[in-house]
């Protein structure tokens, strides 16, 4: 568990975090999501201890990062998966990390198995790609066994092989009961991968809710439309407040109206329809919906 209470980060005149209180559940995969310079990091950063809070208060299982005698068997994080010893092997630098916290060095060999570096265990991990080097972070972070696990953006510059072994990962972790905080840009990962979201804009909560709670509330789904007497039809549909946008010639979109009321009002005004599709609006276009404020007066 994660719990942020009136959160707040001040950088001079920038207010970066801003009276940010949320909580992060175990047992599945909250995405953690907010425009470019919304606070995501620094929020991040304060979760594990890297930044001292201007005001409020972060704990991780129950504690501040700080007051963890194993912060990493508590804790795992990727924050920058560039912050490896470009000089060493992954192995060398898993097991200098290890022995900080007395974890067995058997553990470093199953953590490099789990992210598939074993075969590449001794070589310097300053030769590694960007996606060796994000598996590496993962390891990094699972090397403490952790209940708590946090990722800034794991799946950054990985190939779609990579995207979906992460996509699985944190969904197993989840499923073990760990809690799993992840920040991401990419709204279709976000939108098959987590459960929960924690979305922030200039520092500020926007949302804390699911998927599929912040799609039904905040984005218009509409409805597609095709008929041969289209112009008729839309003017129709204007009439009852809807709002229509052309797609192609004798093709429409319509928003404020549910399908059934589309089929019905063409019925009533004796206008053919060819095809009636409903469109359930994605998270990206949700996610568009609620940030946009956000990031419009930036
Ligand atoms: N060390 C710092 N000194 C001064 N300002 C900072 C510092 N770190 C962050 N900021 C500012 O705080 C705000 C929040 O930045 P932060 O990096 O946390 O956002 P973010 O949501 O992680 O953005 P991105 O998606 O671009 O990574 C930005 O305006 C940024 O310029």
């Amino acid at each position: 568990m994660i719990e942020a209470r009136a959160l707040t980060k001040r950088y001079g005149d920038t207010l970066a975090v801003d009276d940010l209180s949320f909580t992060v559940k175990p047992g599945q995969v909250t995405g953690f999501l907010g425009p470019n310079g919304a606070g995501k990091s620094t929020t991040m950063r304060m979760i594990v201890g890297l930044d001292r809070p201007t005001a409020g208060t972060v704990t991780v299982a129950g504690l501040p990062y700080r007051k963890h005698s194993a912060p990493l068997c508590q804790v795992g994080t990727l924050l920058d998966a560039k912050g490896v010893h470009r000089g060493r092997s992954a192995h060398s630098h898993l097991l200098a990390l290890a022995q900080t916290h007395g974890i067995p060095r058997r553990r470093v060999d199953e953590v490099l198995d789990t992210v598939g570096l074993a075969g590449v265990a001794h070589r310097r991990a300053g030769g590694f790609s960007l996606g060796m080097g994000q598996r590496l972070g993962v390891a990094t972070a699972l090397l403490g066994d952790p209940a708590v696990v946090i990722l800034d953006e794991p799946v950054n510059g990985l190939d779609p092989d990579g995207v979906l072994w992460v996509r699985t990962l944190l969904k197993d972790l989840a499923a073990q009961g760990r809690t799993v905080l992840v920040s991401s840009h990419l709204m279709s990962e976000m939108a098959v991968t987590a459960e929960h979201l924690v979305i922030i804009g200039r520092g500020r909560l926007l949302a804390d809710t699911t998927v599929a709670d912040l799609i039904a509330r905040v984005a218009v789904g509409s409805v597609l439309v095709r008929s041969p007497n289209a112009t008729q039809l839309a003017e129709l549909l204007v009439a009852r407040g809807a709002e229509v946008t052309g797609v192609d010639p004798g093709l429409f979109q319509v928003a404020g109206l549910t399908a059934e009321a589309v089929g019905d009002l063409a019925l009533a005004g004796g206008v053919a329809v060819h095809e009636l599709t409903p469109r359930r609006a994605s998270l990206e276009e949700a996610y568009m919906e609620l940030t946009r404020e956000a990031v419009e007066y930036r």
